[in-house]
């Protein structure tokens, strides 16, 4: 197995509870006084990480889960409260915007500064200076002083002097979300470079697709805790699912309290699972979901089914009157139906499933209720669906999946 780089055991960050001046005041008062010591606030709990070298990590949670304290913690810029973290090897982080950086001093000198900080002896530097300019591809501004750059430069020279120095774990905290479209390109080819050639990565990102792209694991941290970690697909979808859930809509579930109660569901099951938990399917699986329905005076219902992705896009829906189907009566007041979808072609990601009884017409929706499901698969492929496709007048280049 390889060698262990980053190892936290009950890693953890508190800070003294301050809201107002007064209370400013107040936590001096405590700390100058008093045996009990300032009240405080913990924004990371409990975190125990190991990284091998070779290995990739993406950090995911909502803002202020604690995902910059932790890469804070791990490169030595914050002291933990308690706990513990060793790292082995030469670290390259780059935190927040322009850290490290001194405003008055050109792009140039700031490159030197750096590059001296990392232990590059002076010709190392003359070699190494001509690529360092040439990836952050800045122009005439790297000889102007780093206070006059756009939040974009900044980091582009803050990753040109990363790429040269090639460390030995990588840190990068939102980075690729600054600079523009070609410069985060070059970035993320720089990384799977960097990762084939046996680097090590922990990456800070919102964007899921990055995450995917260049991590094998993930880690997801809630509310300063480690809500889940494992493989990098298993744990961003999850992440995904949760923010569906979190983000159903409030009207929706209003709407369904004022309905009227003539028709409404029982239980939806899909893959046979009643259960809450996200259905987990791979590209091509068969989908089927079933909605068992009460009616109030025994009236046969309807039952519209749609798939919405987690963004809301709507990718497909159909109703049993639609399709000129009823559901079967399976006891006095109760129907049950069941929409099979087979050979899904939806590509890997999170996707919400909405049933709605509907009356016999298929005019009024009377309940709605919500279940999730995960495709899985490492597809690079984009979009909603796979189309059926084939390439023409090609040959095989060897590479990609
Ligand atoms: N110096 C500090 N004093 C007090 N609280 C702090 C301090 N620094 C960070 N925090 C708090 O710690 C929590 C975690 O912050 P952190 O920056 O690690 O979150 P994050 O997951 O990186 O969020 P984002 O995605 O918004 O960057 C937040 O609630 C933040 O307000």
């Amino acid at each position: 197995m390889s060698e262990l780089l980053v190892e936290a055991q009950g890693l953890g960050k508190a800070y003294p509870k301050v809201h107002r001046s007064s209370d400013r005041l107040r936590s001096l008062g405590r700390l100058l006084f008093s045996s009990r010591g300032a009240e405080r606030i913990s924004v990371l709990r409990d975190v125990d990480l190991q990284i091998r070298r070779g290995e990739s990590l993406g950090l995911v949670g909502e803002n202020g889960a604690g995902k910059s304290t932790l890469l804070k913690l791990i490169t030595g810029v914050l002291t933990p409260t308690t706990g513990s973290v060793r790292v082995r090897g030469e670290i390259g982080a780059l935190l927040e915007l322009g850290a490290g950086f001194h405003p008055e001093y050109s792009g140039r000198d700031n490159v030197a500064m750096a590059a001296a900080l990392h232990g590059l002896s002076g010709t190392e530097l003359r070699e190494r200076l001509p690529e360092i300019i040439d990836f952050a591809d800045i122009g005439q501004y790297i000889d102007e002083p780093v206070k006059h750059y756009s939040s974009g430069m900044v980091v582009r020279l803050g990753f040109a002097v990363i790429a040269t120095l090639k460390p030995d774990l990588l840190v990068t905290d939102e980075v690729l979300a600054v600079g523009d479209e070609s410069f985060q390109k070059k970035c993320v080819q720089w990384i799977e470079n960097y990762l084939a050639g046996g680097g090590t990565l922990i990456l800070v990102s919102h964007s899921m697709y990055h995450i995917q792209k260049l991590c094998r694991h993930a880690c997801w941290l809630r509310g300063g805790e480690i809500a889940m970690q494992g493989d990098v697909f298993d744990v961003t979808q999850a992440y995904l699912a949760y923010h569906e859930r979190k983000s159903a809509s409030v009207a929706e579930r209003r709407e369904i309290a004022q309905a009227g109660v003539e028709f409404s569901v029982i239980a939806v099951a899909v893959n046979d699972d009643e259960s809450e938990r996200p259905a987990l399917l791979e590209l091509g699986d068969a989908l089927r979901i079933r909605a068992r329905v009460r009616s109030r005076d025994g009236r046969t219902p309807g039952v519209m089914v749609g798939i919405v992705r987690a963004d809301g896009t709507a990718v497909y829906g159909t109703s049993t009157e639609i399709d000129a189907v009823a559901p079967e009566r399976v006891a006095e007041g109760e129907y049950l139906c069941e929409l099979q979808l087979d050979g899904l072609p939806l590509l890997p990601g999170s996707y919400r499933i909405r049933v709605h009884p509907m009356d016999t017409e298929g005019v009024r929706i009377f309940d709605t209720i919500e279940r999730s499901f995960v495709v899985r698969g490492a597809s690079r492929e984009f979009g909603l669906v796979r189309l059926a496709h084939r390439w023409n007048h090609v040959c095989a280049n060897g590479s990609g999946s």
